[in-house]
């Protein structure tokens, strides 16, 4: 990915004309300061000089690799999840869209295209390759369908959009479903997205967890956005820099380690040139020079982190070797025989690759040196030992590390090394280390577990001053602003992070910590071994914070960060259960439910549901160490207090649509199956009305007010506010009512299919969940609920929507654009019905037989384009009452915002 994440890349833009560049280079150009566009410049004199110096391509090869470097990067996507659906997409692709090919190359503008190919060394031909230029697209209808398909298929989740050769660290990290997971510099997320995959691959609720983290706050967030769809209780996404990523124990004072880590690092990303020209111009010898020291630092703290036995992947998209056999060659010598480098050329076999050079050059202001000594007697003082090659007995077997070429499969560039822990790591001396004095003052010693050893503080200091750095940046903002209140606040917060760098440096406890571990000071915690048991008792217990508060009034450690808390409260637990029929036992909701809430705070807005080894994480972390940005699936969340008072449900959370895969199959009330037909209805119209025998009279029940059903009935509009408008604030969305006036609403058609109306009478007020009925799923081709594949990714989850069973209308409890995508999905699949019902010229018993699946192709596009129309219009803004509850919190409530 590169350095691309430092600032934003010089636009791409969309410009018709002709150019002297390869054609799909043309929505490349760029704009220069003197406001002229040109075409972006493809060559680099210092590139071509150092890499043939390196020797990185094989003889004879040269002209080939700078061809392809300066040809555009072919479209590649890889099919989510595995085993049947995974494999019926892939038919389905296969058979309907690129068999398109199958008769004949295809002809556009005198160009003869390429079908689509899959990658032979991806497993089961689950990723795919194709290049067609954007002008090409929009020629050919068929181009046109398939990448119609693939962005639709992508915003579903169904397939991930990824370059090819990202897809291969994942696949060499060989996670299973019980490993602990550390993604070290994970957004935007690729990667962890594959690797929630693997995690879940044959069960959806695997023992093991994924914690993807990155130093870059916003990446972050952008991080929750793309990993969302996987819907995974067992993904938390954290936010450090991995060089100080902290160790958390168990309850027995044990670090806990990771089985699986990739170092997925940020890199000068000459790799990928062909996705990014602008890095041509860009390119030096220097980037690389600078990113060395961060990538060895990550990458040492790393192997602290993973188990004796455990697999470590090291991966860059750069082709320079101080960035890549450089990095692994320090990262070795450092590990003195604890680390070995995994001989993989048996896996991936059809992937074709070169291996790890054994010497390589560096590049000074100096000149280039091929070892340190002449490095030394050439006077380049600024390079680091560790950049220039080992002496060649002490040279590990970097052979096995792979780069992969560009010209050799038409990818990017990728460099992978694969590196198993053997044994604990020994305790770094940090004076023997070659580095210039201003990186060692920056760079801490750390234990096995990654403790700091040096300066066993540095971490909670470096945390302090830049928590103070960005107070004392909010103080002089507010100050010119002359915003007081936020200016002394901001102050208060800087004073707050000095006084408790004073008492760290003092040796004294940190003020206000709220547990055993914090009040034995970080000093202390962070001074422990691996070996050293824990001092500070056992995991928070009960409704104690999970990372329980260590400083701030409200209890979270971390600046604009909410802690995480396990949700115990008995009494709301016995209701969800009671009103959902969760089956006892076959979900923990009472063990695994957790709310990013302040303490205290009773029925939380959110709850999320986390898996049993997430929850024994984030338990042990008593000391709040874990700076956590988004943690779990959310399952459920809070209602109005309006709807329950007024009667319209008994229970005080709703279930949210992105937790139903999870919660479908453990659901026994509140769900009934429909039909096809009435699913596109509800996902195009956002709601039914209901037939006057299952309207709910409410206003006659004990300790309701019975005010919006009175002023409904009587269409009072002119008394307050309109009903309907007041029952999507207050969270009783009434659906397609919503803004019309009462004669409008009683021209809609009722719901009227029997077997739905036999199951609505057992159906409370309140939420509830409509599923596709098996039969019609079947007979679509969709994913029937009784099918459900254990560890199948939520996109191939049975078609299911979260609802509201109003007094008098049935409504989606989903926001438009996701409503959007299952009107697609569904519509899709009925037209493609249809239209085969009306090839086959089927008889009037079998039309009769699928009468609920009868729409017409016009019918179902109309239907489809409304919804879409809406999803787009209302883009970013509350389309449907969970949408409309969510405020600008912290945590896993930033995301949401985006997302929305
Ligand atoms: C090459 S990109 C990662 C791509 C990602 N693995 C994927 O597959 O989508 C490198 C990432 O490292 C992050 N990063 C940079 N310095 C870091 C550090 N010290 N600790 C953790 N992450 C860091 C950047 O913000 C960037 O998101």
């Amino acid at each position: 990915m590169g350095r691309k994440y430092k600032g934003k890349r010089t636009q791409a833009r969309d410009i018709k004309g002709k150019g002297s560049e390869p054609a799909r280079y043309q929505d490349k150009r760029q704009r220069a300061s003197n406001g002229v566009w040109h075409e972006p410049k493809l060559d680099n004199a210092l590139f071509e000089d150092y890499y043939k110096a390196q020797n990185i391509v094989p003889q004879g090869e040269w002209d080939a690799f700078l061809t392809l470097l300066r040809t555009p990067l072919p479209t590649s996507f890889r099919i989510n999840g595995s085993g049947k659906f995974a494999a019926g997409l892939r038919d389905h692709l296969e058979n309907d869209f690129f068999s398109q090919f199958g008769s004949g190359p295809l002809v556009v503008d005198g160009e003869e295209l390429a079908p689509p190919r899959a990658l032979e060394w991806y497993p089961s031909r689950l990723a795919w390759q194709f290049a067609f230029s954007r002008t090409q697209l929009r020629k050919h209808p068929a181009l046109a369908a398939i990448h119609e398909m693939v962005k639709r298929e992508n915003e579903a989740g169904s397939i991930t959009r990824q370059e090819v050769v990202s897809m291969v660290p994942a696949l060499l990290l060989d996670v299973q479903p019980e490993h602990k997971v550390l993604d070290t510099c994970a957004s935007p997320g690729s990667k962890t997205v594959q690797i929630l995959e693997m995690l879940h691959h044959s069960t959806s609720l695997p023992s093991g967890f994924v914690v993807a983290n990155d130093a870059d706050a916003q990446r972050c967030n952008l991080l929750t956005h793309h990993t969302k769809r996987t819907c995974s209780p067992a993904l938390v996404i954290t936010n450090h820099d991995a060089t100080l990523f902290p160790v958390i124990r168990n309850d027995q004072g044990e670090a806990i380690r990771f089985d699986r880590i990739l170092c997925d690092v940020p890199c000068s990303g000459d790799g990928t040139m062909r996705k990014a020209p602008d890095i041509w111009r860009r390119w030096s010898p220097a980037n690389g020079n600078g990113l060395h020291g961060l990538q060895v630092r990550i990458t040492q703290h790393a192997a602290r982190l993973l188990v004796p036995g455990g697999r470590m992947v090291y991966s860059t998209c750069s082709f320079n070797p101080v960035e890549d056999e450089a990095v692994v060659a320090e990262v070795l010598r450092e590990a003195e025989g604890a680390l070995e480098l995994v001989d993989v050329s048996d896996s991936l076999p059809a992937l074709r690759r070169v291996p790890g050079l054994r010497t390589w050059g560096v590049q000074a202001k100096e000149g280039f040196f091929a070892s340190w000594d002449a490095a030394q007697a050439g006077g380049a003082t600024r390079l680091l030992r560790s950049m220039l090659p080992p002496a060649p007995d002490a040279t590990p077997p970097l052979e096995r590390c792979m780069r992969v070429l560009p010209h050799h499969g038409d990818t990017g560039g990728f460099f992978i090394a694969v590196m198993r822990k053997t044994r604990d790591l020994p305790t770094p001396a940090p004076a023997q280390r070659a580095v210039p004095a201003a990186e060692k003052a920056q760079e801490p010693a750390f234990s096995d577990a990654g403790e700091p050893v040096g300066d066993a503080a540095y971490e909670e200091v470096k945390e302090l001053a830049d928590e103070a750095a960005d107070a004392t940046k909010t103080f002089a903002q507010a100050i010119y602003q002359q915003d007081i209140p936020v200016a002394t606040e901001a102050a208060a917060d800087s004073a707050a992070c000095v006084e408790a760098v004073v008492a760290l440096v003092g040796g004294s406890s940190a003020p206000a910590q709220s547990d055993a571990a914090s009040a034995a000071g970080p000093a202390a915690s962070s001074a422990q071994g691996p070996d050293t048991p824990k001092a500070n008792g056992g995991p928070a217990q009960g409704p104690e914070p999970v990372g329980a508060a260590k400083r701030g009034a409200g209890g979270q450690r971390w600046r604009h960060i909410d802690p995480v808390l396990p949700f115990t409260d008995a009494e709301e637990l016995a209701t969800l259960a009671d009103f959902y029929g969760w089956e006892a036992g076959t979900i923990p909701l009472g063990q695994q439910l957790i709310t990013r809430s302040q303490p205290g705070v009773a029925q939380p807005k959110r709850l999320y549901f986390v898996n049993a080894g997430l929850r024994d994480l984030l338990t042990a972390d008593t000391g709040g160490r874990l700076k956590v940005t988004s943690v779990g699936l959310k399952v459920l969340e809070r209602q109005t207090a309006a709807a329950t008072h007024d009667g319209r449900t008994t229970c005080a959370y709703r279930i949210a649509q992105e937790g139903l895969p999870l919660l479908l199959p453990h659901l026994t009330r509140q769900r009934i199956s429909i039909s096809a037909a009435e699913a596109l209805r509800l996902v195009t119209e956002m709601g039914v009305p209901l037939p006057p025998e299952l309207r709910i009279v409410t206003r006659d029940l004990p300790g309701t007010s019975g005010a919006a059903e009175k002023a409904e009935d009587e269409g009072d509009e002119a008394a307050g506010e309109p009903p309907a408008k007041k029952a999507r604030v207050e969270g009783d969305t009434e659906g397609p009512q919503e803004g019309k006036s009462g004669k409008e609403r009683k021209l809609r058609v009722p719901l009227s299919d029997e077997a739905t109306l036999a199951q609505l009478v057992d159906v409370q007020g309140g939420c509830c969940v409509c599923v596709l009925r098996s039969g019609d799923a079947t007979a679509l081709g969709l994913e029937s609920v009784e099918a459900v594949v254990p560890g199948a990714v939520a996109a191939h989850a049975p078609l299911a929507m979260a609802c509201w069973r109003g007094r008098a209308s049935l409504s989606v409890l989903v926001a438009k654009a996701e409503c959007a995508l299952l009107a697609d999905k569904l519509g899709i699949a009925m037209a493609a019905r249809a239209a085969a019902l009306q090839a086959s010229g089927a008889g009037a018993g079998e039309a009769a037989s699928a009468q609920p699946l009868q729409a017409t192709v016009a019918e179902v596009a109309a239907a489809v384009e409304k919804v879409k129309a809406a999803a787009a219009a209302g883009a970013g803004a509350a389309g449907t009452a969970a949408e409309g509850e969510q405020g600008a919190a912290a945590g896993n409530e930033q995301e949401e915002a985006m997302v929305l």
